[in-house]
């Protein structure tokens, strides 16, 4: 396959481990660039899938491609990064001799590692801190480290299993800055976390997984059903008011109990109508303090769908609180 083509495209992949399938069938396509969320509760295959598309477990079933061919090709290989959930560190490795090693091993020269070890080290937060053994390194650190690892050859495509597990919310948001700054470089990034809040900020789409199936697939427009929630706050809302933001979309709440503000929550079919609505309350006379887009909800989602299957036998909680 030559041209534009997926990163990642699975056709009802299985493995099967002793008569049982951990992956049952499972279908995905991941466009170049995105930054994609593969969700699921505990056990649901997430990691099995991701070794496959590694190369590194074999598949019972079905078909895969990843950045247009096989993982065990190594032409594909060398453009794959991986942070694994738990990695084993050389304890008496400093850092930058962790990444040279990690370097060595992708194929990468001596002379490229001398620029890029420091430059991926300030990336992930530890410039300066590459001297140290990595046996001196906090968990933050360590996970910081392996995200230098899984970066530094310049993947095309990077699989993050849990990248943030061990760090604290300055920390999230680096990575998360990281990993936009991936997208903006068109890497694909597969992101595997059990943090909704994360993948809802960060992933261009989703696909939720249950005992080695998709469930669902999409952007997280498509899975609220194609609407998007807006709150208007105003100082008031007369009917001719109402009656423009009715005919811009669905009026579903309004709120005028308090003198000199008003509430409307409004179902809007398109992110380019936002705009009109601005528009529509200046043409009016009212006045504007917030126009506010809802974000998706992944987690209600997340429940909802894990719920809604009959296997749903445990805590809908356990997939954050386990792993806590
Ligand atoms: N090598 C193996 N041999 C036998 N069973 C396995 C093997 N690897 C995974 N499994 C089983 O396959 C199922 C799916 O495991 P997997 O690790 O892929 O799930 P997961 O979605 O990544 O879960 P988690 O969120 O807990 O990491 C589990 O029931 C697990 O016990």
């Amino acid at each position: 396959m030559l041209g534009r083509v997926a990163a990642i495209e699975t056709r009802e992949l299985c493995k099967v481990y002793r008569g049982r399938a951990v992956v049952d069938g499972l279908s995905l396509t991941v466009g170049e660039g995105e930054v994609f969320g593969f969700l699921g509760p505990n056990g649901a295959g997430k990691s099995t899938t991701v070794k496959m598309l590694l190369g590194l477990v074999h598949p019972s079933g079905g078909e895969l491609h990843v950045l247009g061919g096989s993982p065990s090709d190594p032409a594909v290989r060398s453009g794959l990064g991986f942070l694994p959930e738990q990695f084993r560190f050389q304890t008496w490795m400093t850092g930058e001799e962790f990444l040279r090693f990690h370097g060595r091993l992708a194929g990468m020269r001596a002379d490229e590692l001398r620029t890029r070890v420091p430059e991926v080290l300030e990336t992930v937060g530890l410039g300066g801190r590459g001297r140290e053994t990595l046996g001196g390194y906090s968990k933050g650190m360590l996970q910081r480290a392996g995200l230098a690892g899984a970066i530094l050859a310049r993947p095309r495509l990077v699989f993050l299993d849990e990248p943030t597990s061990a760090l604290d919310p300055i920390g999230r948001v680096e990575v998360r800055e990281i990993i936009e700054r991936l997208r903006a470089e068109g890497v694909t990034v597969f992101l595997n976390s059990h943090l909704l809040s994360e993948v809802e900020q960060v992933c261009d789409r989703v696909a939720f997984v249950k005992a080695g199936r998709v469930l669902r697939q999409g952007t997280l427009r498509e899975l609220m059903g194609g609407v998007l929630p807006v709150d208007l706050r105003l100082d008031r809302l007369t009917p001719d008011l109402l009656a423009a933001l009715a005919r811009l979309g669905e009026v579903r709440h309004t709120d005028t109990n308090t003198p000199g503000r008003a509430t409307v929550e409004l179902w809007l079919e398109r992110e380019e109508t936002l705009p009109a609505l601005a528009d529509a309350v200046h043409t009016h006379g009212a006045r504007l303090y917030a126009l506010t887009p809802r974000r998706p909800d992944l987690e209600t989602m997340f429940l909802e769908l894990i719920e809604d299957t009959p296997e749903a036998a445990r805590s809908p909680r356990a997939p954050e609180a386990t792993r806590a």
